[in-house]
This record gives structure tokens, sequence and C-alpha cells, in this order.
């Protein structure tokens, strides 16, 4: 049971913006995708969604080839998306907003035992949180669709980065639940923290492949792999 990527290509306009990518996210796990601005990490989880489509190799989620399914398909199939940008409701409640993917109480309420600050905002219109707060509904919301896989692009955008430490944890505890979690981020080491398999991409292509502790402990292959 994993999420496979198995030598995709991407292309974008004028070419590949991702180039022979192979990659397994495993339930239970966080994977992580770091590198520089441009480098085809946001391209890589959109072919993942199907947001865009592939040009070469394929993608399986639990065994089934999902390269050509709809992103409403994949979504069924266990794929949650956060993309990037804050993507609430801001005119709806906190509870408003969740409701709109926990099918049933159970998982509204798991949803809402990960983020204990949002019980007490549950009447609150999303506008009036604070920008940590509202990436909290983004996550929980995510969550509450009890998918699979997870797929987070960047939430750290647009946060301090205290606010964002916040969020570390929780991401963690969410893979601990048994979703395999796709990390793309910034802040390379706090992610590379709680991941165990990490990949560098540098303009498409794969400049590391390998466990983040090894990336954590040596500044100068983290820095050669951004490097290309
Ligand atoms: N909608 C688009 N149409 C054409 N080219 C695009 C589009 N979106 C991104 N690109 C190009 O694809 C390449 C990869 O961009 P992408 O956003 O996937 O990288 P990234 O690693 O996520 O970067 P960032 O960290 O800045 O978000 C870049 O050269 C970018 O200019």
């Amino acid at each position: 049971m994993t999420l496979k990527l198995n030598d995709v290509t991407v292309s974008r306009g004028v070419g590949p913006v991702i180039s022979n990518v192979t990659l397994e996210v495993t339930p239970g796990e966080v994977t992580t995708v770091v590198g520089p601005n441009g480098a085809g990490k946001t391209s890589l989880l959109e072919s993942l969604s199907g947001v865009i489509g592939i040009s070469g190799g394929s993608i399986e989620l639990d065994g089934v080839d999902i390269s050509k399914m709809s992103r409403r398909r994949r979504s069924h199939a266990g794929l949650a998306h956060v993309q990037q940008g804050r993507m609430i409701f801001p005119s709806l409640t906190v509870k408003e907003n969740l409701q709109l993917t926990a099918s049933t109480k159970a998982d509204m309420d798991g949803a809402l035992a990960l983020f204990p600050e949002l019980e007490k905002r549950l009447d609150s219109a999303t506008v009036l949180l604070s920008g940590g707060e509202q990436q909290m509904v983004v996550l929980a919301r995510a969550f509450a669709a009890k998918p699979k896989y997870l797929l987070l692009d960047e939430m750290s955008l647009g946060l301090a980065p205290v606010v964002f430490l916040r969020l570390i944890p929780i991401i963690e505890q969410i893979a601990k639940t048994g979703v395999g979690v796709l990390l793309v981020e910034q802040f390379a080491h706090l992610a590379l923290k709680i991941a165990s398999d990490s990949l560098v991409i540098t303009s498409g292509h794969v400049s590391y492949h390998g466990p983040a502790d090894a990336l954590l402990k040596d500044p100068d292959l983290l820095k050669k792999a951004y490097l290309g």
C-alpha cells in the first residue's frame, strides 16, 4: 500500500518542469520534497492530485494506476491536496468549513482533537481567525475527509516561522494516524526533521533521494543537493 510515482515527467508551457521523478509515499510516514524556488515541487503535487496531467511515467495509488483519473476520482480514492494559499471559505464559520468534508460527527471530532485551539472558535467566521489558525482550519478540513494520502504544499507561506512551528507536530501526528503525508516546504530543516524519506529537486530533476536525517546531519550534502 503506497502512493507511487514511477519515472514521472510533467510538462508545462515550453517543456518539462519535472523529469523522471520516482517516489513512494508510505502510509504512516512523512515524505518531504524540498528544493529551490521554481524547482517544480508544486507541479509535482499538482500532477499527483490531477490538477495537471503527466507527459511520461505513471502514478499508482495502492496498486491502482490513477494517472488518467480525474481530480474528483483521485480524491474519492483517498488523495487530499492542500494547495498553496489559505483555501478557506472566509465567511463560513470554522464548524461550517469542517462540515464541508467531515461526513460524520466522529470525523469532525477526530479533526478537532488535533487542534484544541479550534474548539473555542467553532462558531467564529474563519475570516476573523489569525493566519496560523486559518491554516489549522485548512489542515483540519483536509484531515476530516479521512484521506489515505495527504499532499501539503508550502503551508508556511505567509506565516511567521514560530506560527508554522505549531503545525509541524500536528502534521507528524496526522501521519501517525496512518496517513501517508507528502510535504513540500520552504523551511527545509523543519520538514526534514519530521520526514523519513526525502527528495531534493532542482530544475525538475532529483538531486537527492534518501533518508531525511542524512541531509539534516550533513549540511554539505544538503547544500550540494540544492546546487543540483
Ligand atoms: N501555470 C503555469 N504555466 C506555465 N509554467 C508554469 C506554471 N506554473 C509553474 N510554471 C513553471 O514551472 C516551473 C516549476 O514551477 P513550480 O511552481 O512547480 O516550482 P516550485 O518548486 O513549486 O516553486 P516555488 O517554491 O516558487 O513555488 C517554473 O519554471 C514555473 O515558472
